[in-house]
């Protein structure tokens, strides 16, 4: 038997969909065969008390995505597609000015970039492109204890189209079992290391000796960790549990076509933009939580004290800092790295904060700001000759830009923390800062600590005993 409150809920919830029909059919109805110019109407009604993830996770239609933010505690799942700018560029500029002059308030464009879009993108990332933001054409949002269901038209382009839209609005699935748990996720069966230990050795070493020839001051080398399963992997379950095991993060999932999906938990904030004042952050420098308050506190005095990271950490300050300055008309800077603290990890951060100029774009912005060199180095065109040369896979959106853009505001993190679900492998990014001090050894058990994260949710400790070496 149902409980009273379950059936009321399964009812509200299937009344959404149904009051959302209503209002796309007169939306519809109403803009037949005029040939106005064109425009985003962006519809919403309440729907409960929808989890998000549940909801996306029941969903049949295609692409998903799901984004939740660091601090507001607004979370919203995403399918199909009502528009999309994408292309093959290195950043999305004219075509997407063109499209956000059409939004109404509310509506967002979600999307991302290659961590390096000039560099052709291998097999497994090809279905993500270069750089592509989705206008979603139906949107679970939750803030705080409240649902909404939303759909997101083009006008007088979707008048056509009432039939169509109505019937995937009918084909919006309420999950059932809710509140239910699912089962625990697979046990991976496989582990490949991208390099491997030797590699990575080289690899370090390289980027040392560039340091002493005077080529550079820093890059950020990373691994991939594949991970098989013996089954295909789920990924908003993935997400799910990834979520849980990382408050005060950046959730992040996208999946373009049907099996694959890239998802991740990133602390670090790339900007965000409230009309024309801009907020960043330099995070670079870590060390792991202790086990007890005494070894989480040593920790922490460790990361405060150390040179190496503290220099690491700064050339990312530094850098930001000029990369803003040139967009800005007011730029305040901390000049003093703090600590940020995560569920499993710490870092050095330094808040940014500013006033663009007029004229001045979202992608112009990315443009300016990615990569840093928390994830791509100093200088940067000789950090990214590096990457290309030394790194044995393409990042794809690792360590890109991920986030929203809308008509008063934006939002990106970068994409790290951050993993590829292709089927029954996972692959796992993660890189490390190197500077002069780096050792091999050290920066491998670093980049362990990272990946962490995902690996605990699957039931892999890792050897704490290397996370403090
Ligand atoms: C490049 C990554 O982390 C960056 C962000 C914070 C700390 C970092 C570090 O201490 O090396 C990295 O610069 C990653 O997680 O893949
Ligand atoms: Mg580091």
């Amino acid at each position: 038997m149902l409980s009273r409150d379950y059936a009321g809920a399964i009812f509200e919830r299937t009344d959404a969909r149904r009051a959302l029909a209503e209002e796309v059919g007169r939306v519809l109805e109403g803009n037949a065969g005029l040939t106005a110019e064109e425009r985003i109407v962006r519809l919403e009604v309440p729907a409960g008390d929808l989890d998000p993830l549940r909801w996306l996770g029941s969903q049949v239609m295609r692409p998903r995505s799901f984004w939740s933010g660091r601090e507001d505690g607004t979370a919203v799942a995403a399918v199909g597609v009502a528009d999309v700018v994408e292309g093959d560029g290195t950043a999305p500029d004219a075509s997407l000015r063109e499209r956000l002059a059409l939004l109404s308030s509310g509506a967002r464009y979600y999307g991302g970039l290659r961590f390096d879009p000039e560099r052709g993108a291998d097999e497994e990332w090809g279905a993500f492109g270069a750089h592509r933001f989705v206008l979603p054409r139906f949107e679970l949002l939750r803030r705080g204890d409240e649902a909404t269901l939303a759909c997101n038209l083009v006008l007088p382009r979707d008048a056509e189209r009432a039939g169509e839209l109505l019937d995937e609005l009918e084909g919006l699935t309420v999950p059932e079992g809710w509140p239910g748990s699912d089962g625990p996720l697979p046990t991976p069966v496989s582990r490949v290391d991208r390099p491997d230990r030797a590699g990575w050795g080289e690899n370090v070493r390289s980027a040392l000796e560039a340091f002493e020839a005077g080529r550079m001051d820093k890059v950020v080398l990373a691994r991939r960790v594949d991970l098989g399963f013996g089954e295909d992997l789920d990924a908003v379950s993935l997400m799910e549990t990834l979520r849980e095991a990382t408050p005060g993060c950046f959730h992040f999932l996208v999946e373009p076509e049907d099996g694959a999906a890239f998802l991740g938990a990133s602390p670090e904030r790339l900007f965000r933009r409230e009309g024309r004042g801009i907020s960043s952050e330099a995070v670079a420098g870590t060390r792991p939580r202790g086990a007890s308050e005494v070894d989480d506190a040593e920790l922490r005095e460790e990361l405060l004290g150390s040179a190496k990271d503290q220099a690491e950490h700064s050339i990312v300050r530094v850098s930001i800092e000029e990369s803003l300055g040139a967009l800005c008309r007011e730029l305040k800077v901390e000049d003093r790295a703090s600590e940020m603290k995560l569920a499993r990890g710490r870092h050095l951060v330094s808040r940014i904060r500013g006033i663009l100029r007029e004229g001045v774009s979202d992608a112009d912005v990315l443009a300016a700001l990615h990569p840093t060199p928390a994830v791509g180095g100093y200088p940067k065109g000789e950090a990214i000759g590096e990457i290309r040369a030394l790194e044995p896979f393409d990042r794809g959106w690792y360590a890109g830009p991920i986030g929203w853009i809308g008509a008063d505001g934006a939002e990106f993190a970068v994409g790290i923390r951050s993993g590829l679900v292709r089927g029954g492998r996972l692959s796992l990014y993660s890189g490390a800062g190197i500077v002069v001090g780096s050792t091999p050894d050290g920066e491998w058990a670093e980049i362990e600590q990272k990946i962490s994260d995902f690996t605990r949710v699957f039931g892999l400790d890792p050897e704490e005993r290397d996370a403090r070496a």
